[in-house]
């Protein structure tokens, strides 16, 4: 199911949130809303589910206007960080809620319930925690089931605000490849609120980014990170260096970068601040002749100006051609 927004205006007071947003999102995509503290995205996502209604602008699924109508009838599941599953439930109650809550007539009986419970919390990989409690559970186990919980109606549109901002970083990074997964196995529409762009690097189809109560900027992951369309993006997408020149200055990424020990022509002299090996690769961190801004440098650890360096030594940088 394709989402349209339409010109889709919100103020809270004298304060604008959403300022005119036009988005169109395809049937089976998994976008991202990226963009810092405050920007509008939880806003426009609760717009999009009828939690909040636009001062202007209409939201359509598949062409069908949705503007009016209820929450409860524009078919979409959520997964929000702080949204908890039921305490004095269990994990299969909690998952068969949103069916046994089905107006009579709709309703599946407890045997098809059952199956469907179990269905899902096969896909989410915790069928054997169906008698547990969620106190019992870790932070990303209730994830899952709040994920189970919310395909279990199965919605048309999973919208996910911030659902692994709680996790620490190990079991973030499984949740969101494991979420990318499902999304392509379950032929879903999902829009996803994220302020962290490795995430939505790592799990968007494309990313819209935001800033300000306006889209900067819609593209795959790769084209905005490749050719951002305004400072704002390329600095968010990031980390950045910023090389002051007689009459400008350069931006590069942290390995957009060439080292020498010895002074080349065009390379500019710098003094080693600091020294961090990350892994695969390393960064150090420079002052460049003339500046006060720091520069930081990545590089792959074998990298041979690394060989014995320390701190209070000399050398040499200069932004790659295509930065
Ligand atoms: N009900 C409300 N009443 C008044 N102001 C609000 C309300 N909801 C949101 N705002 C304001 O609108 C702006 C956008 O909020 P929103 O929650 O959409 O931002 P966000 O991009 O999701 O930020 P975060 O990443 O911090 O959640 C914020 O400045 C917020 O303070």
């Amino acid at each position: 199911m394709s989402i349209e927004i339409r010109n889709v205006s919100k103020h809270f007071g004298a304060f604008q949130a959403l300022n005119d947003i036009n988005l169109d999102i395809h049937s089976g995509e998994l976008v991202a809303l990226l963009g810092p503290s405050g920007c509008g995205k939880t806003t426009l996502l609760r717009i999009i589910a009828g939690l909040e209604t636009p001062d202007s602008g209409s939201i359509a699924f598949h062409g069908e206007d949705v503007s009016g109508h209820d929450v409860r009838d524009r078919n979409v599941g959520f997964v929000f960080q702080h949204y908890a599953l039921f305490r004095h439930m269990t994990v299969f109650d909690n998952v068969a809620f949103g069916l046994r809550m089905k107006p009579k007539r709709e309703r599946p009986s407890e045997q098809i319930i059952a199956d469907k419970v179990h269905e899902l919390l096969a896909m989410v990989q915790l069928d054997w925690l169906a008698d547990r409690y969620p106190e019992q559970l870790s932070g990303g186990q209730r994830q899952r089931i709040a994920l189970a919980r919310a395909l279990a109606v199965e919605p048309k549109i999973l919208l996910l605000d911030e659902p692994f901002g709680a996790l620490d970083a190990k079991v973030r990074k499984e949740l969101r490849r494991w979420l990318a997964r499902l999304h392509e196995e379950i032929n879903l529409t999902s829009v996803f609120v994220t302020h962290d762009q490795e995430e939505a690097m790592e799990v968007a189809d494309r990313i819209v980014v935001m800033n300000k109560g306006v889209i900067e900027q819609i593209g795959a992951p790769g084209e905005v990170y490749e050719h951002p369309a305004s400072d704002f993006v390329y600095h968010f997408l990031g980390d950045s260096n910023r090389l002051h020149l007689e009459g400008g200055q350069i931006l590069f990424r942290p390995h957009e970068v060439l080292l020498s020990r010895e002074a080349v022509a065009e390379y500019h002299g710098a003094e080693v601040r600091d020294i961090r090996p990350l892994g695969a690769i390393t960064r150090v961190t420079l002052k460049v002749d003339g500046q006060n801004e720091l520069i930081e440098a990545e590089v792959v650890k074998d990298h041979n100006t690394l060989v014995g360096l320390e701190r209070g030594e000399r050398l040499f940088i200069k932004p790659k051609a295509n930065a």
